[in-house]
């Protein structure tokens, strides 16, 4: 069996320090009951002293809580700071303070302008006097990732000896490379006496877009806590992801000896729910919750992916509650994709009927990013309107519209004794100008009742369809059904399908 890692949420902490995604209580609370599903270990719930509205997020977060989750505070070494936590948390039936201080050079000479000793001494007194209010007492050694390794030492050993009962090693300003930061946590584990009764957190930010490196290479030299975020929420470029991590610690369990007991099937629906509270989007290529993180969209990997799914996916998308793979045709795809989806659709093709459609459908993804199902309705449906009716078939048209214009237009139809024609008129608008350069050329007698367009899909290059009726003299209604990126030719292709299917049925009637 492997180490438990607990895992430590900060998205309402660290967070909502992020610029743009402050959280109000009930927001918060409603990110907790989330947290609460995926079974995290600790919610760090606010910093209680900051101000009157994150007191109360703390004190509420204490009592939905219960003794599902351990609820953690943040203060300063500051005992005004640890006096506002403890009364934030005197309703949660698993109370943590989060204490500390910063420990490098930068931090203790430029910003709170202290010795070595007197930060070591500051941060004894703010775990001592917490340990007051809490049994449960982690301490943060701000900026470790820059300290020197032998005071990191000095002040761990201290709040070790202090009674801390997490020590978190943060690398605040995601200066670290993974290897590194890994020997400092061992550094620690061989160092420091002790530090086998408490837990060691790391605490990671994504400042080289190595926050998740950074933590799993902390677990595997002695970290059993990792503090993260959902969508990797935070300070400036971010936290550790949670996401990531406990999908890290899923793939490489055994090599890291460690696993977390978080139900990870939430994962997609806390990220929806984060973004959407703190209007922060997701890209679409972050890994697990990203739109495309399982999306495939090349013929190669769309193959194989249908063959079997693990040739390129590693993880099961039904695990992060992600539901399926996703195929998603473009003109990249190739006969594998397309011959599934139309499958899924109720179309079974192969050989050169799969051919054609493929053909078709590549044109159509040329004009496109995505073809939609709707589109390979329209696409397939197309393809059996030319099969069954070829009386004409449209090979060119054009358009001259605009103002102070008069809309023309100029139609090649070809026959069914494989002759080309053209004709141009002129019409009311582009419409009325192409059926009469068709009129022009197929002479079937007829009255247009009935035209409308609609588009299959969304967007700006969505297929436009186009069904028209027309009536024939003897009061017999046709219907016709054309499909195109551009309405004018979807308009040409509906007109000529309902005189083909006119001159179908008159010939039929006549043998
Ligand atoms: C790495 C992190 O994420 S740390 C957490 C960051 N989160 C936040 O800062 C959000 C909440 N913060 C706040 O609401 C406010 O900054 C407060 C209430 C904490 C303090 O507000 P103010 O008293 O107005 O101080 P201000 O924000 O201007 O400056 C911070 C002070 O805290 C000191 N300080 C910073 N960190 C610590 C620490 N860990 N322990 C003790 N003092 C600290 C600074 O040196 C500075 O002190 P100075 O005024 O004597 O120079
Ligand atoms: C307060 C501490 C834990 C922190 O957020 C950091 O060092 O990044
Ligand atoms: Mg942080």
């Amino acid at each position: 069996m492997t180490r438990k890692i607990n895992i430590f949420d900060t998205t309402l902490r660290d967070g909502e320090q992020s610029p743009g995604a402050s959280m109000n209580t009930e927001e918060k609370l409603v990110v907790a009951r989330q947290l609460l599903r995926l079974n995290v270990d600790v919610i760090e719930a606010g910093f209680p002293i900051s101000s009157p509205g994150d007191f109360e997020s703390v004190r509420r977060i204490s009592e939905l809580a219960g003794d599902k989750a351990t609820v953690c505070a943040l203060t300063r070494a500051v005992e005004k700071d640890i006096d506002s936590a403890a009364d934030a948390l005197k309703y949660a039936k698993r109370p943590r303070i989060h204490t500390g201080i910063g420990v490098s050079p930068s931090h203790m000479r430029d910003k709170l302008r202290i010795t070595e000793d007197e930060c070591v001494e500051r941060a004894i007194k703010c775990v001592k006097y917490a340990k007051k209010f809490v049994e449960d007492v982690q301490f943060y050694a701000e900026d470790a990732g820059r300290s020197d390794f032998d005071f990191l030492v000095r002040v761990i050993q201290a709040v070790v000896d202090a009674g801390a009962t997490v020590v978190n090693i943060p690398d605040t300003t995601g200066y670290s490379l993974p290897e590194d930061f890994g020997r400092r946590i061992k550094y620690l584990m061989d160092n420091v006496n002790g530090i086998e009764n408490v837990t060691v957190s790391v605490h990671c930010h994504n400042d080289l877009g190595m926050a998740t490196a950074l933590s799993l290479a902390g677990v595997r030299n002695g970290a059993t806590q990792v503090e993260c975020t959902i969508n990797g929420l935070g300070e400036r470029a971010g936290n550790t992801a949670m996401e990531e991590v406990v999908m890290g610690l899923r793939m490489h369990g055994e090599d890291l000896d460690g696993h977390t007991d978080i139900n990870t099937r939430e994962f997609l629906k806390a990220s929806r729910l984060v973004s959407s509270i703190t209007g922060m989007n997701v890209q679409a290529n972050k890994a697990i919750v990203g739109a495309n993180a399982f999306a495939h969209s090349s013929g190669i990997h769309q193959d194989g992916v249908l063959k079997k799914r693990d040739t390129y996916e590693i993880i099961d998308p039904a695990d992060v509650g992600v539901g399926a793979s996703q195929i998603v045709l473009t003109a990249r795809s190739g006969h594998a994709a397309l011959k599934h989806r139309l499958e899924e659709l109720g179309y079974e093709m192969d050989g050169e009927e799969l051919d054609r459609v493929y053909e078709a459908f590549l044109n159509l993804a040329d004009k496109k990013k995505e073809v939609y199902d709707e589109d390979l309705e329209s696409l397939v449906n197309e393809q059996e309107r030319n099969d069954e009716t070829a009386a004409f078939v449209l090979e060119s048209v054009q358009i001259s519209c605009g103002f102070p214009l008069k809309p023309t237009a100029t139609v090649t139809l070809r026959n069914d004794a494989d002759q080309s024609q053209t004709a141009c008129e002129w019409g009311t608008g582009p419409v009325d100008a192409v059926y009469k350069a068709c009129n022009k050329i197929m002479q079937v007698d007829n009255e247009l009742s009935e035209f409308s367009v609609q588009s299959v899909t969304r967007g700006i290059d969505a297929l436009g369809e186009v069904t028209v009726r027309v009536t024939a003299p003897d009061g017999e209604v046709y219907t016709g059904r054309g499909s195109d990126g551009d309405i004018i030719v979807s308009s040409a292709k509906a007109y000529i399908n309902a005189i083909n299917r006119l001159l179908n049925d008159k010939r039929q009637h006549r043998r």
